[in-house]
């Protein structure tokens, strides 16, 4: 039987979960199989702590005066702003995001709620709003001899905030806290409404906290990516695309434009934003803007697919030359990539006669990273949603259409009957995908691009450019690099792939579900800890399981996906690489916020 440190009755300190405080608690008794004591502060709260969130009395030093005692009790600002945020419901925006490019809109946002929380007392105090910094599970090393109940204030602060403590750390299962929640979003309402009569100020940050390198990094993606781009593309086309043959023979650039290609784009871009209009789909609200609106967005994308697909189909009935698009794919490369620009300036040029609280928080008053970051957070002509638009129709069902275009071009160029097992793997696995990004339309509301980013250089060349061209490298691959696969190890695969698919839609749907309504019945049996931005986080479930469930899922696909392609060449991986770091990057910036 494992041995206990402390005894039954012994007066020790506990952490405070979630913290780095210690407070005076009498060990109650020791469970042998969790490993896990019973502890009763000194207002009467009940919790379970770990062995190493105790410690003997002996092992603090006694701390002198006290005035600037960091007790919870002596955050009642933090936990007053924390009040007034439902615990999992995404702030308005701009303080949403993780950047470090909007720590300034972020201090405007928390001080809007402390100007509004003011108005709201009497409060019902709600736990370490901000006072929890972050709890990984393990205790942290600053010890500090905060001494709880200095006077019958604190004594009461403390407890009321005790009371809710073991719900709120989510230790135990969350019925309690979903109670308290919905008296929480009650008064959200009136929080809201108050944000709206702020003004929205903008701050030049700071060069040191620009994202992407600032500037430099800035110069060089934008310049670097196009080039990048084109020289993967004529790697690919060169019969032996190993590194060791790189640079690939380089065409004139006026070979690379033609005008009936650019105009075929945007006949593509066009049709798109035409199904964009259809008045199919229902409508649904995003996520609460800096000044309390909420903008309307029609889920219409899975439909535009369905269109897409029947329009398509009925030109191959038709027998429209899809191949054209295979022999001009550097072209139609080169023509979405100006499109992009000329997109990108106009999109900088009417920011600049955008209101201030139509800006997005990364941007920075650097005229360069802004072009690049983006400036307007929501550029609208009329209801028509630009960057909403170009985040899932244009480029990620033209990635499906470019795949098709390249499963007809294996058949053209490799003389076959059917496509090859590879081409049809990597056909599926990428269709689904798509598939499930237009299904679960609503769920792109929620993402950092959507949120954060404005609508710059940044996401009009990933949208657009990127995405269709760089994502559909396999199937471009396989054209004129066949890759002949086993069933066997096609069904080794399509197990991969599904196992991914399973990772990426479980945990995205589950963090989905709790974004939207943290009072979710379905989720009540779900944990989560309180952080110091004031957001809940799950911490059980595939967010249990770990940090980045999702993330790891779409690798996994990603893996997936290359796989097909053989191991001759290292080509097909870029994306792999390329996505790993992209996800790395992503996480970090999350994990800053
Ligand atoms: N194919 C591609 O090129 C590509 C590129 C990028 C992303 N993606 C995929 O798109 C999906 C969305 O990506 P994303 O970058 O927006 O990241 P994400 O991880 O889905 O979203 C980040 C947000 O998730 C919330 N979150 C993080 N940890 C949480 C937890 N433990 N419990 C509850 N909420 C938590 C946080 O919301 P709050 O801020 O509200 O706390 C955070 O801001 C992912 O599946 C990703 O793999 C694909
Ligand atoms: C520096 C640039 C080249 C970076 C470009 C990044 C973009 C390619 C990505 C940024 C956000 C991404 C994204 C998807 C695709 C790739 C991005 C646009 C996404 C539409 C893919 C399908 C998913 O299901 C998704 C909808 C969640 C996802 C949203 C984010």
């Amino acid at each position: 039987m494992p041995s206990r440190k402390f005894a039954d009755g012994e007066v020790v300190r506990g952490r405070w979960p979630g913290s780095s405080l210690y407070y005076e608690v009498e060990i109650l008794s020791h469970d042998s199989t969790s490993q896990l004591y019973t502890v009763k502060y000194k207002d009467g709260t009940e919790l379970e702590l770990k062995e190493n969130d105790i410690k003997p009395l002996t092992s603090f030093r006694q701390r002198k005066g006290g005035s600037t005692s960091s007790s919870p009790s002596r955050r009642r600002g933090s936990r007053s702003r924390s009040r007034s945020r439902s615990p999992g419901r995404r702030p308005p925006k701009g303080a949403h995001r993780s950047a470090s490019a909007s720590v300034s809109h972020q201090a405007d946002i928390k001080e809007a709620r402390r100007e509004v929380e003011v108005k709201l007392t009497p409060l019902v105090l709600k736990p370490f709003g901000n006072s929890i910094s972050r709890y990984n599970g393990e205790p942290e090393h600053i010890e500090r001899n905060d001494v709880p109940h200095k006077n019958t204030q604190e004594k009461f602060n403390l407890s009321q905030e005790s009371s809710y403590i073991s719900t709120q750390y989510s230790v135990h299962p969350r019925r309690e806290e979903i109670r308290l929640k919905e008296v929480d979003s009650k008064e959200e309402k009136f929080v809201t409404k108050e944000l709206a009569v702020r003004t929205f100020e903008v701050t030049p940050i700071r060069a040191k906290d620009l994202e992407f390198g600032g500037v430099p990094g800035v110069f060089l993606i934008m310049f670097g990516l196009p080039v990048f781009l084109f020289l993967l593309l004529l790697m690919c086309k060169q019969k032996d695309p190993s590194l060791l043959n790189f640079p690939p023979p380089l065409p004139a650039l006026y070979e690379l434009w033609e005008t009936r290609v650019f105009g075929v784009y945007l006949l593509w871009f066009l049709i798109q934003a035409l199904f964009y209009l259809l008045p199919i789909g229902k409508v649904v609200e995003g996520t609460p803007l800096i000044d309390g609106r909420r903008l309307k967005y029609r889920l219409n994308g899975f439909y535009a697919f369905i269109l897409t697909s029947a329009v398509v189909g009925t030109c191959l009935f038709q027998g429209v030359e899809f191949h054209y698009v295979y022999r001009h794919f550097l072209q139609f490369a080169l023509a979405a990539t100006v499109f992009c620009v000329v997109l990108s300036v106009y999109l900088h040029m009417r920011s600049l006669k955008a209101p201030r609280k139509d800006l997005s928080p990364a941007s920075s008053g650097n005229a360069f990273y802004d072009f690049f970051i983006g400036r307007e957070l929501n550029p609208r002509i009329g209801t028509f949603d630009l960057k909403y638009f170009c985040e899932l129709r244009p480029g990620l069902i033209g990635w499906v259409l470019i795949n098709l275009v390249m499963l007809l071009a294996e058949m053209e160029i490799q003389s076959r009957a059917v496509p090859s097992l590879a081409m049809i793997l990597v056909n599926s696995f990428q269709l689904l995908y798509v598939v499930d990004a237009l299904w679960n339309e609503e769920a792109v509301l929620t993402t950092m691009d959507i949120i954060h980013d404005g609508f710059g250089f940044m996401l009009a060349f990933g949208d657009l450019v990127w995405v269709p061209f760089i994502y559909s490298f396999q199937a471009f691959y396989l054209v004129s690099h066949p890759n002949e696969v086993s069933w066997p190890m096609a069904s080794l695969m399509i197990i991969l792939k599904l196992c991914g698919y399973v990772i990426f839609r479980g945990a995205n749907s589950q963090k989905n579900a709790f974004r939207k309504n943290p009072s979710d019945p379905k989720l009540a049996h779900l944990k989560t800890i309180h952080t110091s931005t004031g957001k809940n986080l799950l911490v059980s479930g595939w967010w249990g399981f770990v940090r980045h469930p999702n993330y790891l899922g779409d690798l996994i696909m990603a893996l997936a996906w290359s796989l097909p392609c053989g191991f001759n060449h290292i080509l097909p991986y870029f994306y792999v690489v390329y996505f790993t770091m992209l996800l790395v990057h992503r996480e970090a910036r999350d994990e800053y916020q």
